[in-house]
C-alpha cells in the first residue's frame, strides 16, 4: 500500500531519518518512538509536506510525480494542530472538503458526530485544545482517502470523542481505508485492531511489538 524507497530526511546538515526500504501493507498500523525520534517528520514527509530524498509511493501514485492525485488519497491530522485563529471550524472544514472533493453531506455528518456543530461558527482562536483536535480530525476523514495519517489522535480528547474516533477508524477500515497512527498511549484505549507496530528510533523505522 505505502512504499518508501531510499528515503532520507535531514534538517539542514542534521540527518533525521534514513529508510532504505519500507513497505507498509494494508490495515491499521501503529508508529511508536520516543520524543524527538522523527515520527512527525515521517508523517509530514508521507503527507507530502516536506522535501526529502528518495521516493514515497501510495500504490501506483508517487508523492512528487502525481502530486494532486496523491494528496487526494493521503490525509493527515497533526498532533498539535494550529490554524489561523480568525477562521471558524466551519470555514476550515468547508475549505478542506472542497479541496478533498468530499462527497455531499460528509462534512456535515462528521461535524455532527464529533459534536462540533455548537461552536463551528466561532473563530478557532477561542477553542480549547480538544475542540481544535476534533476540528482537525474531522478534516482528516474528508474526501475518499486511501491512507489517513493520525499523529497522536487521542491526546486531549474526552471519552466520547475517543469513542467517535475509534468508530470512525473502524468504519473507514471496513471501507478499505488504511491508517498509520502514532500514540504514546497504548492503543488499547481506543480498542483498535492494530495490524502491525513500527518503531522510529536510531534514525530509521523497524518492526516492533506492542
Ligand atoms: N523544522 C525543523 N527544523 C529543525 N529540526 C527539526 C524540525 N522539526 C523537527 N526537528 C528535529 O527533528 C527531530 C525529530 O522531530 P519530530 O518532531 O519528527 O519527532 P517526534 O518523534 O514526532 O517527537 P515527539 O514524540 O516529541 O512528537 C527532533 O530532534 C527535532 O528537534
Amino acid at each position: 500500500m505505502l512504499t518508501l524507497h531510499n528515503f532520507q530526511k535531514s534538517y539542514g546538515e542534521r540527518p533525521i531519518l534514513t529508510i532504505p526500504d519500507w513497505q507498509l501493507p494494508t490495515g491499521i498500523h501503529w508508529l511508536k518512538g520516543p520524543n524527538g525520534a522523527g515520527k512527525t517528520t515521517l508523517f509530514r514527509s508521507i503527507a507530502g509536506m516536506l522535501p526529502h530524498e528518495g521516493s514515497v509511493r501510495l500504490n501506483e501514485l508517487d508523492s512528487r510525480q502525481d502530486v494532486v492525485a496523491y494528496r487526494l488519497k493521503v490525509n493527515y491530522a497533526e498532533a498539535e494542530p494550529t490554524f489561523p485563529p480568525f477562521l471558524t471550524a466551519h470555514e476550515l472544514i468547508k475549505w478542506v472538503a472542497d479541496a478533498k472533493q468530499a462527497p455531499a453531506g460528509q462534512a456535515a455528518g462528521l461535524t455532527e458526530e464529533f459534536g462540533v456543530g455548537t461552536y463551528q461558527h466561532t473563530p478557532v482562536g477561542t477553542y480549547s485544545s480538544g475542540m481544535l483536535k476534533k476540528t482537525s480530525l474531522i478534516m482528516a476523514f474528508l474526501g475518499q482517502p486511501t491512507l489517513i495519517l493520525l499523529d497522536e489522535p487521542l491526546v486531549t480528547l474526552d471519552v466520547a470523542a475517543t469513542q467517535t474516533v475509534a468508530e470512525l477508524i473502524d468504519r473507514a477500515r471496513l471501507a478499505g481505508v488504511n491508517f498509520l497512527l502514532s500514540s504514546h498511549q497504548a492503543m488499547e484505549t481506543a480498542q483498535l485492531p492494530i495490524d502491525s507496530v513500527w518503531q522510529v528510533a536510531n534514525q530509521t523505522v523497524t518492526p516492533a511489538s506492542v
